[in-house]
């Protein structure tokens, strides 16, 4: 008989727990709200004149899409704001402005990205002094990177060397961890952001319709040319240089970016993958399901990202530079599709691979583009089919005069593929041949572009 009772007192005591734990949620979302407020009014407050800056820090757009949100939700509660990136900032801006919020992205290892690479040559290697400047800043990063949120840290690090004076503690977001943007956004409005930042579509079933092997024989992993249907047969609007997301089903919460390797008007979303093999002979989470488990006429999961920094956007009547390696050619093969859809033949393609028997990729394409002057020159650089290695900065290095006369042309320069070796050693060159205040000042046009991994 005293079973039931023992049921009812087991019963009362998880509901207890239960009540208690949403107390403590409840208290903790409080006190939350409670931080947000004064901070919020701390830097909104005190009648100052000037607009509050949103400013952003990014590679791939995610922190600029966050930067705007947060914009649009003050400007819409009455705060003047106004949204730049890093690089149209300087030590007087700052000063002038008095109250800042920051979101900044990480890259490279710890390093800061490409929007931020101005500001932080010209005023984050000396001293500087700001303090009236009341901030608060929001970190992006990936713990899977050994310097988590390496720039955001800095940048703090740096505001506060200067006298500014954080009105809040850094939030610090690990691969768009939701509760942490709705921490920020909590604070400063505008929540509707999904670590994905701005989209073209939302996740749907592209179907597969074509794998090539790109390179058969070939000493380094296989890279395949995917061809995928619209959902429903109906194209969207992408532009090159953009992105698309793949979702896995294994890991939702990290779904993998690849530049898109064609245009609308070509009907198909195109990517050039390469399969990635982990040292225990498994695949790569994406590019195993994409180069080997789905099967022709099988659909994933994907959605289109915009990628401001990578667009041609203002640079469309320009000559070219395109320089890459291994499926960096994706990005860029975008953009010649777009020049060559456009009658635009001023493009130069500086490409690397390993040996010209088996990594020619798309050869038979670039040598027609070659041949009919969409591609004005074609320079291919084979590391191991000589002696010595040879890179894509090697071959820029003896080609000073060429690249002198194409900036003065006012060729903007795109840049694809691997950060580590290919983008870290083309921007030494570019250095050495044009000089850090030219490249310094590309980057400012927005003339030099990367799109790095
Ligand atoms: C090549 C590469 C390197 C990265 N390096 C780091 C890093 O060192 N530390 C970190 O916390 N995050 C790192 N990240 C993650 C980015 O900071 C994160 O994805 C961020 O949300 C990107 O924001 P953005 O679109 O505004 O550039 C890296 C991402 C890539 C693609």
């Amino acid at each position: 008989m005293t079973e039931p009772f023992h049921r009812i007192g087991a019963a009362g005591l998880l509901v207890l727990a239960y009540v208690a734990m949403c107390l403590a949620i409840w208290w903790r979302q409080r006190r939350r709200h409670a931080a947000a407020a004064r901070a919020a009014t701390a830097l909104a407050g005190d009648g100052a004149q000037s607009p509050m800056l949103v400013v952003f820090a990014t590679q791939t757009g995610q922190a600029e899409a966050i930067a705007w949100q947060t914009g649009r939700a003050l400007h819409a509660k009455g705060t003047p704001v106004r949204v730049l990136s890093l690089n149209d900032v300087d030590a007087e801006t700052l000063r002038a402005a008095q109250r800042a919020l920051f979101v900044a992205s990480t890259y490279g290892e710890g390093d800061a990205p490409d929007g931020a690479s101005l500001f932080t040559e010209r005023w984050m290697g000396a001293a500087e002094t700001l303090p009236t400047l009341r901030y608060a800043l929001l970190a992006l990063g990936d713990r899977q990177y050994d310097r988590f949120c390496g720039f955001g840290r800095a940048l703090d690090a740096w505001l506060q060397s200067t006298g500014a004076v954080p009105v809040a503690p850094r939030i610090e977001v690990d691969n768009g961890d939701p509760a942490a943007l709705a921490d920020w956004h909590a604070q400063w409005g505008g929540g509707e952001a999904s670590g994905a930042g701005e989209v073209i579509t939302e996740f749907a079933p592209w179907r597969l319709v074509r794998r090539e092997l790109l390179n058969p024989g070939s000493e380094g992993g296989p890279v395949y040319h995917l061809g995928f249907q619209a959902p429903h047969g109906v194209v969207p609007d992408w532009q090159s240089g953009d992105l698309v997301q793949v979702a896995l089903v294994n890991d939702p919460a990290r779904p993998r970016d690849y530049s898109v390797a064609s245009i609308p008007s070509d009907g198909e979303l195109q990517l050039l993958v390469r399969q990635e093999r982990h040292p225990d002979g498994t695949l790569g989470a994406a590019s195993g399901l994409l180069t080997s488990t789905l099967s022709l006429g099988d659909s994933v999961a994907m959605r289109l990202r915009p990628h401001r920094n990578f667009r041609l956007d203002g640079n469309a009547a320009r000559p070219l530079i395109l320089i890459g390696n291994g499926t960096g050619l994706a990005g860029l093969r975008g953009h010649l599709r777009a020049r060559a859809a456009a009658g635009q033949h001023e493009n130069w393609l500086l490409f690397g691979e390993r040996n010209a028997s088996h990594d020619f990729l798309c050869r038979a394409e670039l040598e027609a583009w070659r041949d009919s002057s969409t591609l004005r020159r074609l320079d291919m650089v084979f590391s191991r089919d000589q002696a010595e290695r040879l890179y894509v900065q090697h071959r820029l290095l003896q080609l000073g005069d060429e690249l002198r006369d194409w900036l003065v042309r006012g060729a903007a320069i795109y840049v694809c593929g691997s950060l580590q070796g290919m983008a870290a050693g083309v921007d030494a060159a570019l250095r050495e041949l044009a000089g850090d205040a030219q490249i310094r000042a590309l980057t400012a046009e927005r003339r030099y572009c990367r799109d790095v991994y």
